[in-house]
């Protein structure tokens, strides 16, 4: 792909659009609703870095408008270096910036896969005295067998492919994209 956005039909390799800008902020809003009745002001919302960043500033921003001020926090994970499958091992970049030790948390992350990044992110989360542990990730993709955690909020389920876009990354590229595309 030489840069190319919206897709060039003519490249094999440009991401097709599997969800657009549009219908991401639909299902934001969607999660935004149900979320809203669980939490409160003194919530936590932590995002998962990087990918999340997206996701998370869209529903905080969704929470706000239907009347929660959530906190905010940060854990930054990475599991997949540049490579399209998980390393299967969590390398943690920076902790809690604050304590969250009795807190109600709300984890939030852009995609679900393999489930190791947010059952890590759980732990980590547990480990460091949260009251409650919530779990929403934008995106949920199939896996053949059961996974150690799944969220408790889930806003798209998505197909078994290479999805980039809305913070997903292809080797730290297309992270910007404002659709969820397929890579593959
Ligand atoms: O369910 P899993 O198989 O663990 O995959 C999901 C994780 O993979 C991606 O992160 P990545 O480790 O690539 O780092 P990034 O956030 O910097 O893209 C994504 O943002 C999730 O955190
Ligand atoms: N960019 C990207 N990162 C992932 N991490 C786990 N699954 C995916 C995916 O489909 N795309």
């Amino acid at each position: 792909m030489q840069g190319l956005y919206p897709p060039d039909m003519a490249d094999p390799t440009t991401p097709t659009v599997l969800l657009s800008d549009v219908e991401i902020q639909r299902v934001v809003a969607d999660l935004a609703h149900r979320i809203a009745p669980v939490i409160d002001d003194e919530t936590v919302a932590v995002v998962l870095l990087t990918g999340g960043l997206w996701f998370a500033a869209d529903l905080t921003r969704a929470l706000s408008r239907v009347g929660r001020q959530v906190r905010f926090d940060a854990l930054w994970l990475a599991s997949y270096g540049d490579g399209q499958s998980s390393r299967g091992r969590i390398d943690v970049h920076a902790p809690y910036q604050r304590p969250i030790a009795g807190r109600r948390v709300l984890i939030l992350d852009d995609v679900f896969d393999t489930g190791l990044s947010l059952a890590e992110a759980v732990r980590i989360t547990r480990e460091a005295g949260a009251a409650d542990v919530l779990t929403c990730v934008f995106a949920r993709k199939p896996w053949p067998e059961p996974r150690a955690v799944e969220p408790d909020f889930v806003g798209w389920e998505a197909p078994n492919r290479f999805l980039v876009g809305y913070g997903l990354d292809h080797a730290g590229t297309l992270r910007g994209l404002p659709d969820i595309c397929a890579l593959d």
